[in-house]
């Protein structure tokens, strides 16, 4: 389950509950619900900030769904299929969002959990529990076209992408900053969600335009954003 709340010019997503946070076609459609709420209020001096309760953050796809709603006919596969392209619009959504986007990490982030976590502007995650994984070349799963494309966009070092991907490296929130997968390192939950909302509030003060803070982020990732159905090119609503 997540919920949205707004306070003063920060919209705060909560993946609400303290089970795995599992993305399925359920929390995958409200996430998305949510996102386009914010996208519909956004303002000058709008923010995202996106944290989880319990353990997880984000356990990734839901494989048990997967496995029960594939019944006799289909495939489980397929059903994880299905769950990878419903997820495809969500990195677009947060690509996309008119406002600066800030993940609290309080909690495991692994595999299309870890990508919901990296798809934030911003990440900051406690040092106490909790690791940043891919799980996918241990579980014996291909990566999405739009997974292995989100990580040479947003991990600039080939070591830190091949410890990731490759040898499915169980990260720590110092190590992830180190590798530069994240943004900095804190001492518990309450004081990630802290400094989150702290850095949220800062970056709203900024009072940007959000439609041209969006673009700008496009237009970074133009490869990424091609392969989530976004127009990467950075064209600005500019007022030259
Ligand atoms: C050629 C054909 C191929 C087929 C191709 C098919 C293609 C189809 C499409 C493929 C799609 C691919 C994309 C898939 C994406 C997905 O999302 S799939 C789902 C993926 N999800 C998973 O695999 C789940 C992964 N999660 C886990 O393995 C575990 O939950 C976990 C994250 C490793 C956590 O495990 P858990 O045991 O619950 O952890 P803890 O008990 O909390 O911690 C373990 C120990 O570590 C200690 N610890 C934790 N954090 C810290 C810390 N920060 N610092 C120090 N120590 C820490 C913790 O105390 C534990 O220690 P002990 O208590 O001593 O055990």
């Amino acid at each position: 389950m997540c919920t949205l709340q707004k306070r003063g010019n920060i919209f705060i997503l909560t993946l609400a509950g303290d089970d795995q946070h599992r993305l399925n076609p359920t929390l995958i459609s409200t996430l998305r619900s949510h996102l386009s709420q914010a996208k519909a209020q956004s303002t000058r001096g709008s923010a995202l900030l996106t944290l989880a309760q319990g353990k997880f953050f984000s356990n990734g796809f839901d494989l048990d769904w997967a496995e029960k709603t594939a019944g006799p006919s289909g495939s489980a596969r397929d059903k994880l299929l299905e769950m990878v392209e419903l997820f495809r619009p969500v990195v677009a959504d947060l690509m996309d969002l008119p406002m600066p986007t800030v993940a609290a990490v309080t909690g495991h982030a692994a595999a299309a959990g870890m990508v919901l976590a990296l798809s934030h502007d911003h990440v900051l995650m406690r040092r106490d529990r909790g690791i940043m994984y891919m799980s996918e070349v241990d579980i014996g799963l291909t990566l999405p076209d739009y997974f292995s494309t989100f990580f040479r966009a947003k991990v600039a070092s080939p070591a830190a992408r091949r410890n990731v991907l490759l040898n499915g490296m169980k990260v720590k929130a110092e190590d992830a900053v180190a590798m530069g997968l994240i943004d900095s390192a804190h001492d518990d939950g309450e004081k990630t969600v802290e400094a989150a909302m702290q850095l949220a509030e800062k970056l709203g003060k900024r009072k940007w335009d959000g439609v041209v803070y969006s673009e700008i982020r496009k237009s970074l990732y133009p490869e990424l954003c091609g392969l989530v159905g976004l127009d990467g090119t950075g064209t600005t609503t500019s007022r030259l």
